[in-house]
C-alpha cells in the first residue's frame, strides 16, 4: 500500500488524511500537485530515500505501459542499458513530473506506481482496461501464461508480446464467454466489475492449458482500470485429486470404499425409481476366509482379497454400476437397471470366475481355491420403500446362502 507522508498543520500537529476527511486518493492527488511546485533535484532526494532495485524486465514493462497511456510530455526517457539493476530512486528522479495539471496528472502518476507495484509483486498480476485489453503484465503473470516454459532469451518472455492483447483470449470456454458478458453488463450498467477469484482454464503461449483461479479489481481512474491475480492450482488440484481418492477408495482393493456405496445407493436408488427403472443390489462374501488366513497368513489373505476385488471390478457391465468393499472380506455391487434375473446372471459370472482363480503365483498349491457367498435383492415394482430395505433383503439372502452350505446364490423372495 502506498504510504503517503503525514503533512504538518497550521498548529504542526501530525493530522490522518481519515481526520482531514480526505481519502487516500485526494491526499495522493494533492501530494502530487505539491510536487509539481518541486525542484526537479528535491524529487530526487525523497526519491533517494527509496532503494528497491529495478530489473530491466521491470522497466521494459514500465516503458509500454507508460507509453502506452502517458501523453508525450510525461514520457519516460529510454534508460541506457545497465549491467547493474538500476536504483528505483534513479528512475524517479529522471521522470519529468511537469505533466498537465489535470486529472491525466493523477491518472499517469497512478499508473506510474501501479505499474511498479505490479512488477514487484510476487503473485502474477495484470491489469487490463474496460475492453480487457493488457495494459500492464509482471513477470510472473508471463510466465504463467506461457505455461512455465519460457528460457530468458525467449521473445515470449517480453512484456511487448502480451501487452495490447486481450485477457479474454487466455480464457477457456466457459469462462471466456462469462467474462465477456460481465464486461458488458458493466459497460451497460456503470457499475464496477470486481470478482472474488474463480477457477477457470487458461490457453497457454506454448499450448496446452492451465487451471488456476483469478480475481477481478476495479480500480477507478478517469477510464476505469482491473487488476487481475491468477494462481496456478496445479498443484492444489493434484493433491485435491489424491485426498479425494483416498476417501473415496479401499486402499487394498482400490473399489469404491463403503462411504461411496452408501452415497451411490442413494442416488441410484432415486434415479431409478423416479424413472421406474430396476434397480438390484449383490453382496460376496468369501467363504471360510479365517480358515485361508489361518493356514497361509494375512499376507496371502490380502493377495486373494485383491485378486478377488479385480474380478468383480472386470465383471461390471457399464460405468453405472459400482463394486465396492462393503466389509473386510465382504463386497456389494449396485446395478442400476438390473432385474432379478439378470443380478442373478451376473452374480453367476462372478461365482465361477472365483472359483476358477489359482493362487500358485502367490506359492500356494494348486488345489487351492476360494468360493463365495452372494445374496441378491431387486427392486422392480414398488417391493422396496428405501435403498437400505433392498440392502438388508441382499443381506439376509446372504445369510441364507451361508445357512444353505456357502458357494451359492440366494435370491430375496
Ligand atoms: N488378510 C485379510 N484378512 C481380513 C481382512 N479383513 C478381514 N479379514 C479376515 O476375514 C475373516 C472373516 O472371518 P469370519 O467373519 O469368521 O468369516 P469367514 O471365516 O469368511 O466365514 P464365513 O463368512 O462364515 O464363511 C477374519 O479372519 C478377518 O481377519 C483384510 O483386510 N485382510
Amino acid at each position: 500500500m502506498l504510504t503517503l507522508p503525514p503533512k504538518p498543520y497550521e498548529d504542526n500537529r501530525q493530522v490522518s488524511c481519515a481526520e482531514k476527511g480526505l481519502s487516500p486518493a485526494d491526499e495522493f492527488h494533492a501530494m502530487m500537485r505539491k510536487a509539481r511546485l518541486n525542484t526537479q533535484r528535491e524529487n530526487a532526494e525523497m526519491a533517494q530515500q527509496l532503494t528497491m532495485p529495478l530489473d530491466e524486465f521491470s522497466l521494459a514493462a514500465m516503458r509500454t505501459a507508460v507509453k502506452a497511456s502517458a501523453p508525450e510530455s510525461a514520457l519516460m526517457p529510454e534508460p541506457e542499458p545497465a549491467s547493474t539493476p538500476t536504483p528505483i530512486a534513479t528512475q524517479i528522479a529522471a521522470t519529468p513530473f511537469s505533466i498537465p495539471d489535470d486529472d491525466i496528472l493523477f491518472d499517469d502518476c497512478y499508473r506510474s506506481v501501479l505499474n511498479l507495484l505490479v512488477q514487484q509483486l510476487m503473485e502474477a498480476v495484470l491489469v487490463v482496461d474496460a475492453s480487457g485489453t493488457i495494459q500492464m503484465i509482471n513477470a510472473k503473470a508471463i510466465e504463467l501464461l506461457s505455461g512455465g516454459k519460457l528460457g530468458a532469451s525467449d521473445r515470449l518472455g517480453e512484456p511487448e508480446n502480451i501487452i495490447g492483447k486481450t485477457w479474454q483470449e487466455y480464457l477457456r470456454e466457459p469462462q471466456k464467454t462469462r467474462y465477456q458478458q460481465m464486461l458488458e453488463e458493466q459497460l451497460v450498467s456503470q457499475c464496477q466489475l470486481e470478482h472474488a477469484p474463480i477457477e477457470a482454464s487458461l490457453i497457454l503461449a506454448e499450448g496446452g492449458s492451465l487451471d488456476v483461479e483469478f480475481s477481478i479489481s476495479y480500480l477507478s481512474l478517469s477510464s476505469p482500470i482491473f487488476a487481475i491475480v491468477i494462481r496456478d492450482l496445479t498443484k492444489h488440484k493434484s493433491e485435491y485429486q489424491q485426498l479425494y481418492q483416498w476417501a473415496s477408495t479401499d486402499c487394498l482393493t482400490k473399489l469404491a470404499n463403503r462411504r461411496v456405496f452408501d452415497a451411490s445407493l442413494r442416488s441410484q436408488w432415486q434415479a431409478c425409481t423416479t424413472s421406474a427403472k430396476p434397480i438390484s443390489v449383490v453382496i460376496i462374501d468369501i467363504d471360510h476366509f479365517k480358515l485361508f488366513n489361518d493356514k497361509y497368513g494375512h499376507i496371502q489373505g490380502d493377495h486373494c482379497l485383491q485378486r478377488i476385488a479385480n474380478v468383480i471390478a472386470h465383471s461390471l457391465p457399464s460405468d453405472e454400476c459400482v463394486a465396492a468393499r462393503y466389509g473386510g472380506e465382504e463386497f456389494a455391487l449396485i446395478l442400476p437397471g438390473f432385474d432379478a434375473k439378470q443380478a442373478q446372471s451376473m452374480a453367476e459370472y462372478i461365482q465361477l470366475e472365483i472359483n476358477s482363480l489359482k493362487y500358485t503365483d502367490l506359492g500356494l498349491d494348486d488345489s487351492v481355491t476360494v468360493s463365495v457367498s452372494q445374496g441378491i435383492a431387486a427392486e422392480v415394482d414398488g417391493q422396496f420403500r428405501t435403498g437400505t430395505a433392498l440392502l438388508c433383503a441382499a443381506d439376509t439372502a446372504l445369510y441364507r446362502a451361508k445357512a444353505d452350505g456357502r458357494n451359492r446364490i440366494n435370491l430375496s423372495c
